[in-house]
């Protein structure tokens, strides 16, 4: 049996402004259903990525299909309104001239009027405006507006929904309700999404795939999991979340550092490399009369360090250390609360199965 097609593929797409290469050979597939993230820092080109789909903006070169079926490339241009693709961003404006109910059933093409009505209630039950159905936008907050701008995106039942940053106008917490019922309804008619975030947290909530991108270029691609736990550089674990970096130089497939011997399998000797790790994997002991803890295999030597800060910050406490042995800074964070005194003597080990190792 042939393979089905991904609702949305596109191959190649690039795109330069006066000379600089924003979207730089971008490629993604996204299946019926499926939530893909592209996720990245300000400027590296998603939005622009999302415009080409929409066709709102043109390409240099590379092709967009739906289902198979070529909608663009250099030549062949399916116009925007004719791709069936729903779009929802950000500064999405309502008709300020329509009701709630009207707004929301602009988009519906076919069917009867008392259809079109059900629709709408359904949809605004869900995004819980139904209150407001008969209402005008001006009589609605920013965030209700913007649901409002959703229930309208969802109600043709789009194959494809492109969403730009579509929740960073709600406050937290309406943000988590919305954004998982937006998520169910997607769901529900097969849609294929891609949205774009520059929120790291949102991506790992809503995607079933993280299309990582920067400068231009998809760095990495994969489930949240492995994008988050086998980063491919330095940045891309310092794109999640906060990170520590030892340097060291290589000898015999290892590192020496003051932690102790870092694997470093297939890195020439006299490479140097940086170890990255994440703040919730640094273990940290109490003095004992002058000595840390033993050395194991799993968690190499300790480091003797002095607490020099710590906050409580919520769902955690975070520590920053000045280490003995350069007087660097490193993070450490511990559920819950720990806040030692600065000053404090304490010894820091590193878990090895949660470093990574990168030339430097
Ligand atoms: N029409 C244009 N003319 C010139 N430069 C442009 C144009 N559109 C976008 N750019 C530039 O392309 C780069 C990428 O912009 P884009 O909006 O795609 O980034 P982004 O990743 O979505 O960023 P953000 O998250 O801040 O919206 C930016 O440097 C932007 O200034």
């Amino acid at each position: 049996m042939s393979q089905p097609h991904p609702r949305l593929e596109i191959r190649n797409l690039r795109r330069s402004f006066d000379g600089r290469a924003v979207v730089d050979d971008v490629s993604l597939k996204i299946m019926p259903g499926q939530v893909t993230c592209l996720l990245g820092p300000s400027g590296c080109g998603k939005s622009t990525t999302l415009r080409m789909i929409a066709g709102v903006e043109m390409q240099d070169s590379g092709e967009i299909r739906v289902d198979g079926n070529l909608i663009c490339d250099t030549v062949f241009r399916v116009p925007p309104e004719r791709r069936e693709i729903g779009l929802m961003f950000q500064d999405f404006a309502l008709f300020p001239h329509l009701s709630v109910a009207d707004n929301v059933s602009f988009g519906l093409k076919s069917g009867t009027r008392a259809g079109k009505r059900e629709r709408v209630e359904e949809l605004l039950e869900r995004v819980d405006l139904l209150r407001f159905i008969d209402g005008y936008p001006h009589q609605l907050s920013g965030g209700e507006q913007q649901r409002v701008a959703l229930a309208r995106a969802l109600a043709p039942r789009p194959r494809i929904m492109l969403m730009d940053e579509p929740f960073s106008g709600l406050d937290n917490r309406l943000r988590d309700g919305i954004r998982d019922e937006t998520l169910t309804i997607l769901k529900e008619q097969d849609t294929a999404v891609l949205l774009v975030t520059h929120e790291p947290e949102e991506a790992m909530r809503m995607a079933d795939e993280i299309a990582l991108m920067r400068d231009g270029k998809i760095v990495q691609q994969g489930a949240p999991y492995n994008v988050y736990t086998r980063p491919v550089d330095r940045a891309a674990v310092a794109f999640f979340s906060d990170a520590n970096v030892l340097r060291a130089e290589v000898s015999g497939a290892l590192a020496q550092t003051p932690f102790g011997r870092f694997l470093a399998p297939g890195v020439p000797d006299g490479t140097a490399v940086s170890i990255v790790f994440r703040p919730q994997h640094v273990r940290i002991d109490f003095d004992r009369g002058g000595q840390g803890p033993k050395p194991t295999a799993s968690d190499g030597t300790a480091a003797r360090a002095i607490v020099q800060r710590a906050r409580f910050m919520g769902n955690e406490s975070l520590v920053e250390f000045v280490m003995d042995y350069d007087g660097s800074v490193l993070r450490a964070t511990v559920p819950n609360v720990f806040l030692p005194q600065p000053g404090t003597v304490m010894w820091l080990t590193i878990r090895r199965d949660r470093c990574f190792v990168f030339a430097a």
